[in-house]
């Protein structure tokens, strides 16, 4: 199992509240009210000193909790103005609403009340998680305001706090509904975002990350409804999704930092696990022809990095002689064609296999049914995902972990890549993780699409076919300096090396996502992938707590 902090998807985050209503527990306008609490706490955090505030509160439960952080904000001598719809939204932000009406009035919900008067925040609660089609009309124009449409780009940007996400934003997928998926100047940016018990995929994917702001994950004590629906009877609805993001805050109990002492310790080399190089596995890296050998060394050097106790690399013998140099803990043994590699699999203790960096089409095609029929764990990427893409998904098992980026995912999964790129006309827009899992349940196979928003998915289970498998999303966008050639080579031996050590695939390959990150967060800007094998200890270290 891997340690992170549990998503939501909307769905599931609407069934866990449904529950804690009708088990009488909590109530609707008590959730709404903590929630507009915690939006109204961080403002007063951030803003200490009490300014001008315009509330924009839209026709649901969103805007039910715009009312609540306009009537807390007045009550601290906040200059609050409300801009609100005339229309009559659920019974629990209705009654907010006769509330707020207490204490002051609704202004129109247009943009020209909007610019009629400056403020010095402006909090979005508009949409939430009932967002199911493109805002149009009014709406679409006063979020185009926000957006910086005006060309006052920063202007409102700064000042922009949102409820539980940027209105239009979808909170499954990431994509503003109606908009192209690729970044756009008048995309709504908040410099805060305050989501409620738990984040959701689309605060982590596409553009969820740049236009959320800073996102802060506010308990409005749902946790024992959540444990109950993700607990193993009821395992359709919840759970199965992770985030492994080092930014965001989530209340103490629930720090990802928590769980890091736990994956120091699947690393760190046990006496208990024997003293013997064998006894923390055998990893072998597939080279490619002469003047290639660069990415399968980087691979290489990475396994041997996370601690695989043996890494053999191997080209065929006419690029032998390439391989001479460091690292000297390399061992290497040329393979030349399918019956060399069979031979060389008959050695059980070969636990895992990296194929596919400066491998070669042609090799990777020839060497993949003998590695594939071995039922060995294994890793495939670059020119190894390039032959899967002409050779089908016969062979592959869930011991093996494909590595594509984008462009390889569209070859693999041309249709998916395609739904993936088109414009979302209502929500909840099909979204990477989505994609991700239907490629893990067609193939079979773990699958890490890599990106700033890497998704990694596992296959379902063999005796649930019906069910998704776990998810995990590892969050970095952060660091952009990562994607720089060679970096690919590097996961792929990272995850080679950890599966050799005894991970599952999905583990390996969402520990190695993690590792990865952190070795290049800790590196900064300037980074090459060479560097980033021998940065690997300095990330280990930061692990234990
Ligand atoms: N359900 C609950 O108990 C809680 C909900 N909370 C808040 O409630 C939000 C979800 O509330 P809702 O489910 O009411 O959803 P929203 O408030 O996000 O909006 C839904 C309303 O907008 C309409 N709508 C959707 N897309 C539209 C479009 N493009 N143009 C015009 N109208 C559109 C829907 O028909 C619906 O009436 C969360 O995001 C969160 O802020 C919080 O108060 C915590 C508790
Ligand atoms: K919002």
């Amino acid at each position: 199992m891997l340690f992170g902090t549990e998503i939501l998807t909307t769905a599931q985050m609407r069934a866990i509240e449904s529950d804690a209503m009708a088990s009488g527990g909590v109530s609707g306008v008590q959730l709404m009210q903590r929630a507009g609490a915690a939006v109204a706490g961080q403002i007063r955090l951030r803003w200490p000193k009490p300014g001008r505030v315009t509330v924009l509160c839209g026709p649901g439960n969103n805007g039910g909790d715009g009312y609540v952080i306009a009537r807390l904000l007045a009550r601290t001598d906040w200059q609050v103005r409300v801009l609100g719809m005339d229309n009559e939204p659920g019974p629990d932000a209705a009654e907010m609403k006769r509330c707020w009406q207490k204490a002051g009035p609704i202004l129109p919900l247009t943009r020209a009340e909007l610019r009629r008067n400056e403020a010095d925040i402006y909090v979005d609660a508009i949409f939430g998680t009932g967002l199911t089609r493109p805002p149009v009309g009014e709406i679409a124009e006063v979020l185009d305001y926000l957006g910086g449409s005006d060309g006052d780009d920063g202007h409102v940007r700064q000042r922009l706090v949102t409820v539980d996400c940027p209105s239009g934003l979808c909170m499954d997928s990431g994509a503003f509904l109606g908009k192209p998926r690729q970044p756009s100047a008048d995309d709504l940016h908040a410099r805060l975002t305050i989501t409620f018990d738990s984040p959701k995929p689309g605060h982590l994917l596409e553009r969820g990350p740049a236009c959320c702001g800073e996102l802060v994950v506010a308990d409005i004590g749902l946790h024992d409804w959540r444990v109950r629906a993700s607990g193993p009877e009821q395992d359709h609805r919840t759970a199965h999704l992770t985030a492994i993001w080092p930014r965001f805050r989530v209340p103490d109990a629930r720090r990802p930092a928590a769980a890091q002492g736990i994956w120091a310790e699947w690393l760190e080399k046990r006496e208990g696990s024997g003293g013997h190089k064998f006894s923390h596995g055998h990893a072998m890296v597939l080279a490619g022809p002469p003047g290639h050998g660069g990415a399968a060394r980087l691979a290489a050097r990475a396994a041997l990095r996370v601690g695989a106790g043996l890494v053999t690399i191997c080209p065929p013998g006419a690029a032998m002689i390439e391989h001479a140099g460091p690292p000297d803990a390399l061992m290497r043994r040329a393979v030349d064609d399918a019956t060399a590699l069979s031979d060389l699999l008959q050695d059980q203790r070969i636990g895992a296999l990296c194929i596919g960096p400066g491998c070669g089409v042609e090799r990777a095609r020839e060497l993949l049914p003998p590695l594939l029929d071995s039922g060995r764990a294994c890793v495939l990427d670059a020119d190894a995902l390039t032959a899967l893409a002409a050779m089908g998904w016969n062979g592959l098992h869930d011991r093996c972990v494909l590595t594509p980026h984008g462009g390889e995912f569209s070859r693999l999964f041309p249709d998916l890549a395609e739904r993936l790129a088109a414009r979302p006309d209502h929500g909840p827009a099909l979204s990477k993780l989505d994609a991700t899992r239907e490629a893990a349940r067609r193939s079979g196979a773990v699958v890490l699409l890599k990106g700033p928003d890497t998704v990694i998915a596992a296959p379902p289970r063999r005796d649930k076919p019906n069910a998704t498998g776990h998810a995990v999303i590892h969050s970095a966008f952060d660091i952009p300096w990562l994607a720089t050639a060679g970096a690919g080579d590097v996961l792929a031996g990272i995850i080679a090396g950890l599966l050799a050590r005894g991970l599952t695939p999905l583990t390996a390959a969402s520990l190695g996502s993690f590792l990865h990150g952190a070795t290049a967060r800790g590196i900064g800007p300037g980074l090459i992938a060479d560097d980033l094998p021998d940065r690997i200890p300095g990330a280990f270290l930061d692990l234990v707590p």
